[in-house]
């Protein structure tokens, strides 16, 4: 199943952020009365980030037990853990604390303290996946994802699923890792499409006119090799969440 995708413009980044926000307290709260629990994937850049200061800010944040929400990231960059290149080390700061996140619920993507390459912290994390998959009894080893939050390169590339690189190819690896990145820092480690594409809602945020090229890309299902986010569907819902200035250009 997977769910054709919706474009929501807003005026600003503040409004894209706050409504986001909004959304996504929308989709936990909804969760967590379901089933008691609820699973989020972040990503970094400042839409993301932004969009995370916005849910530590908000007045409706104590509608959800953060006690009770798993918390994983898309991609991550392969450096020393404390770096502020990490984006979980951006989203921890964004957040900054007034979240009460468990520890042992949110699933970092391993550091250059940790591993030895990019690769080796891909596998771990393939393995903590399929782990979680398995505690929840999935016939697959993709966990149940309620919401993943995506940005969008002006090349097109999403997670660090780069164009022209074979990662967007990916068909069995949950997550690899990557080398050569165009974009710095080269070492990277990135969920593949089918993981993400795994997500109950899927949702990009994008703002600013220098996307507009990629935002048009991914409307008009340009070919994955050369706008990965061409190719990300969530399996009930979709959405581009971007700037007016990111649909005019
Ligand atoms: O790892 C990275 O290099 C960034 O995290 C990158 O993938 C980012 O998410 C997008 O480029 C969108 O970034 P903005 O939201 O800042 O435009």
């Amino acid at each position: 199943m997977s769910a054709e995708l919706e474009t929501v413009a807003h005026p600003d980044k503040q409004s894209l952020a706050a409504d986001t926000a909004d959304r996504v307290l929308d989709v936990v709260v909804a969760a967590q009365e379901e089933r008691g629990e609820a699973s989020l994937v972040l990503t970094g850049g400042s839409m993301g980030t932004a969009v995370l200061a916005a849910l530590a800010a908000s007045a409706r944040r104590d509608e959800v037990d953060w006690t009770r929400v798993d918390v994983w990231w898309s991609d991550e960059r392969f450096v020393a853990g404390d770096s502020a290149d990490r984006n979980c080390v951006q989203a921890v700061e964004a957040v900054g604390g007034a979240l009460d996140l468990n520890p042992d619920r949110v699933h970092y993507m391993g550091s250059a303290d940790d591993f030895a390459t990019a690769e080796d912290a891909a596998f771990d994390y393939r393995r903590e996946l399929a782990a979680a998959a398995d505690a929840e009894q999935r016939t697959e080893a993709f966990p149940r994802f309620d919401l993943s939050l995506l940005g969008l390169g002006p090349d097109g590339h999403v997670a660090s699923l780069f164009p022209g690189l074979p990662h967007v190819h990916e068909q069995d690896a949950t997550v690899l890792g990557v080398r050569d990145s165009p974009k710095p820092p080269p070492e990277r480690v990135t969920m593949t499409l089918p993981m993400i594409n795994s997500a109950e809602r899927v949702w990009f945020l994008v703002a600013g006119a220098d996307k507009a090229g990629a935002v048009a890309a991914v409307r008009g299902g340009a070919p994955i090799e050369r706008t990965p986010g061409a190719g990300v569907r969530g399996t009930e819902e979709t959405l581009l969440l971007v700037t007016q200035d990111a649909l005019d250009g």
